[in-house]
């Protein structure tokens, strides 16, 4: 499982400067409006210096990390459903994703043109959301009158018809899906995008970034959506940079963590992902699980036949480990448990499982 979230807002807000930075890619971002028209998917690891200890003390051949997939798709304006601008057509391209990024305009730089004439993070956040809220509502239309004539036969399909028109009466008062609380495994198939949950980048001047007013006013705009700060073309210009430097120019602007790792972060807590940790010779490496995931689950993240054949786990915790040097030495100390089909996992589980194929 990797977590995939797909990148939306206004044109010229940022969204390829951002993503260029998130996948080192050298995707074209440039200031002038809808400079990006076919998606751009980029697949990064998301940083772990756990794995690194791990690897060393393994003397694994190699360390692959959790992954997420970023897509970035074209700019969305007012009226996109209606056909402005590049139209919505391109939402397809995120159907697919765990989770919407909105990225925002806050920087002010007058040289780069806001589409609406000037900078609004909250008339921006509206008419995203707006514009999302009017493509669902044309999936809905789309597929409601096929879902009734099966729902004719099925009596499945008739309350799933019945969860889709409560999404649909929702929709027209202006709410995202999300918020409805509706069973959202029921509404699946139509892959809403406001079914998805949301997480809000503000790409602010550097200046902005150390405002906590400013943070707290962009906070409550979008609660209890979780919103990061970040300044997109600094985390471009990180990429020119020697790693040690990066840490260096990241906390002169107040930074704690790069854009990646926000966002990795966040995309792991909004949809409860966690990872749990493998580790030998040949790799060490994280796997992405939901959280309240079973030992055997687990081992399906790794191979189905894991999951099917699963016997026991194997498991210390990394903190543990580390504290015992070596795993021998968790052993002898007693740090390394035997876990049956029932145990739930925890965050940097270090796994063996053990299983019959
Ligand atoms: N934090 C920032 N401060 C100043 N300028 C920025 C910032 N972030 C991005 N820019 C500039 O804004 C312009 C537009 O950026 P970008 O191409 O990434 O936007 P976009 O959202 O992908 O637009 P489109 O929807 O047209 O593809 C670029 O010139 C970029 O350098
Ligand atoms: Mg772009």
């Amino acid at each position: 499982m990797a977590l995939s979230i797909g990148i939306v807002g206004l044109p010229n807000a940022g969204k390829s400067t951002l993503f260029n930075a998130l996948t080192a890619n050298d995707v074209l971002a440039a200031n002038y409006p809808f400079a990006t028209l076919e998606p751009n998917v980029g697949v990064v690891g998301v940083p772990d210096p756990r794995l690194d200890v791990l690897g060393e003390m393994f003397d694994s051949a190699k360390v692959v990390p959790a992954t997420v997939q970023f897509v970035d798709i074209a700019g969305l304006v007012r009226g996109a459903s209606e056909g402005e601008g590049l139209g919505n057509q391109f939402l397809a391209h995120i159907r697919e994703t765990d989770a919407i990024c909105q990225v925002t305009r806050a920087f002010r730089d007058p040289n780069v043109v806001h589409v609406d004439g000037k900078v609004s993070p909250s008339g921006d956040i509206g008419t995203i959301t707006t514009e999302l809220i009017l493509a669902d509502l044309q999936t809905i239309e789309k597929a409601l009158p096929r879902l009734e004539k099966e729902a004719r036969q099925k009596k499945d399909v008739a309350e799933t018809v019945a969860v889709v028109r409560q999404a649909q009466e929702a929709l027209e008062k202006g709410e995202t899906v999300y918020a409805t609380g509706l069973d959202l495994a029921t509404l699946r198939e139509l892959n809403l995008l406001t079914a998805k949950p949301f997480i809000y980048v503000f790409n602010c001047d550097e200046d902005e970034l150390t405002s906590d007013d400013l943070r707290a006013e962009l906070s409550a705009l979008v609660a209890p959506a979780q919103a990061i700060f970040l300044d997109a073309k600094i985390e471009s210009e990180l990429l020119e940079l020697p790693p040690e430097e990066r840490t260096e120019l990241l906390e002169s602007t107040g930074q704690e963590e790069s854009g990646l790792k926000m966002l990795a972060r966040v995309g792991f807590d909004t949809l409860g992902l966690q990872t749990f940790l493998t580790a030998g010779p040949k790799e060490s490496r994280a796997w992405t699980i939901r959280k309240g995931s079973t030992a055997p689950e687990a081992a399906g993240a790794i191979h189905t036949d894991f999951q099917r054949g699963f016997i026991k786990a194997e498991i210390v915790s990394y903190d543990d480990l580390v504290d015992a040097g070596a795993i021998v030495e968790a052993r002898s100390r007693g740090k390394v448990r035997l876990e049956g089909k029932d145990y739930v996992m925890a965050d940097g589980d270090v796994v063996e499982f053990k299983f019959n194929v």
